[in-house]
């Protein structure tokens, strides 16, 4: 067979027009259908690009000159936009991120799960949708003798330097903010990520939406902090709303922030806050929805679709402190959650307790192995609940999902790639994916997050 030759070379100058997007939010040009991945294009603007790599079946450039700028486009007002690799999409209109969101899913559901028809509506956003980060979870480095925070430069562990971030509260971005002259004047060494030495790696903080707790979490190499007394003395009183300082020691060589020992350096070990009508305790290492205005709606979207009646007994796995599970169990007969972090189970169960629940369960384990064995006792869900992480479920847990021939099961998913990798596992198991409704969790940024539901085909 003749080889095709890429349509054009590295360094190339060239006038392209964009005529689509990535799921990563890059432009895309295509010259007799090769495509060039351009990032920070949008389509229907025309610019000049550089052609920096060249594959047999596709190329990337960069922008160097754009022609025709998209009404779509706008200004980003993060001054380090362009460097950091905490947002992806700020040069968007957020009218555009939401359609691009919705596409992302309509795109894996007929690429992946092989369904074209299954209704994806709008992605449903925020009015604002800025400073909406109730957790800032900041690595902390030294350049020039001095101590920088931020987020890590886009696909590199380089550390941007950042005293204000538009995606995150302003508390948050205060304490930081704070905490870095603190750590500099105790002389407290950050962590060197290459020779895997010095002392602190990073800065969590973690604030409630209709409280206002504030919960601290420093996380080092080894027990060591240096001046540790002086440190919770100046950092306990940056705010009232400030109710506890955690010490999380991580010895490992590894991106995951947080170890598994914990230390209580001042105040409490948790904090609460409130989503809808109900109180949650959480603890330094649960899970917990990092936008609360957006984490309504979600619920609200996974209760429609779970259409209880009082009747039912629901599993919610992957239930982190319980909180979809609380929402059920005010509208279900029996509720089964299973989380494999033990401090969130604890969470959960004291969740209940506080906000007068007595119908719901929680179990520590990992969900794969807990629902085969719930299956194994007996227990026949009406409907499941799943909110996986972002590698989405394992296999056995949905094998357990068919087995258990619930009615209904409910999605909810913060990657698209693994969810329509899941429904076809489930549709080839006798489920059929209905519809799904992407919500928007992370404006700015390119990450999706959606709930489906799904029924037993007949
Ligand atoms: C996306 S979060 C959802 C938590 C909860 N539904 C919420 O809305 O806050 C996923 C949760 O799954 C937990 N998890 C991860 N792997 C697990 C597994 N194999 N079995 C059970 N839980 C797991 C994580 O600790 C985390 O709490």
């Amino acid at each position: 067979m003749a080889k095709t030759k890429a349509p054009v070379t590295k360094n190339e100058y060239i006038d392209v027009t964009f005529v689509d997007l990535t799921h990563e939010g890059q432009g895309v040009a295509k010259l007799d259908g090769y495509p060039i991945f351009v990032p920070y294009g949008l389509p229907g603007e025309k610019a000049q690009i550089k052609v920096v790599k060249v594959k047999k079946n596709l190329a990337f450039g960069k922008l160097v000159e754009l022609h025709e700028a998209s009404e779509d486009r706008i200004e980003p007002p993060c001054d380090v936009f362009y460097k950091c690799g905490g947002c992806q999409i700020q040069h968007m209109s957020y009218d555009l991120q939401l359609r691009m969101k919705q596409k992302q899913v309509q795109d894996v559901m007929k690429k992946i799960a092989q369904m074209s028809d299954v209704p994806v509506h709008s992605t449903i956003g925020m009015e604002d949708p800025w400073n909406y980060r109730n957790k800032a979870q900041i690595p902390v480095g030294k350049r020039d003798g001095k101590i920088v925070t931020g987020f890590y430069q886009m696909r590199s562990h380089n550390i941007i330097d950042l005293d204000e971030c538009p995606v995150q509260n302003h508390v948050n971005d205060m304490i930081i903010r704070e905490m870095k002259t603190i750590i500099g004047d105790l002389g407290i060494e950050p962590y060197d990520e290459q020779s895997h030495s010095g002392e602190i790696r990073h800065i969590v903080v973690r604030s409630g939406y209709h409280t206002e707790d504030v919960m601290i979490v420093v996380v080092t190499r080894t027990k060591k902090l240096t001046n540790e007394k002086e440190f919770v003395e100046r950092v306990k009183n940056l705010s009232p709303a400030i109710k506890g300082i955690v010490h999380n020691i991580n010895p490992k060589q590894t991106n995951v922030i947080m170890g598994r020992d914990e230390k209580l350096l001042w105040g409490e070990s948790e904090i609460t806050d409130k989503i809808g009508d109900l109180e949650f305790s959480i603890s330094a290492q649960s899970f917990y929805q990092v936008n609360p205005e957006q984490t309504e709606k979600l619920y609200e979207q996974a209760l429609k679709y779970a259409d209880l009646s009082g009747k039912e007994t629901v599993i919610d796995a992957y239930c982190g402190i319980g909180s979809i599970s609380l929402f059920l169990a005010q509208k279900a007969k029996k509720v089964y959650g299973v989380e494999v972090v033990p401090k969130a189970v604890d969470n959960a169960k004291a969740n209940a307790k506080r906000n007068h629940i007595d119908n719901a369960e929680f179990y520590v384990g990992q969900a794969e192995k807990v629902m085969p064995w719930w299956k194994s006792q007996g227990l026949d869900p009406d409907v499941i609940v799943v909110d996986p992480p972002r590698k989405g479920c394992d296999e056995e847990l949905l094998e357990a999902m068919i087995a258990m021939q619930p009615e209904r099961i409910v999605y909810v998913s913060c990657n698209p790639s693994t969810l329509a990798r899941d429904l076809k596992i489930l549709s080839d198991g006798g489920f059929e994916a209905k519809e799904i409704q992407p919500v928007d969790m992370f404006p700015q940024s390119n990450h999706v997050e959606s709930v489906t539901l799904v029924e037993r085909k007949l």
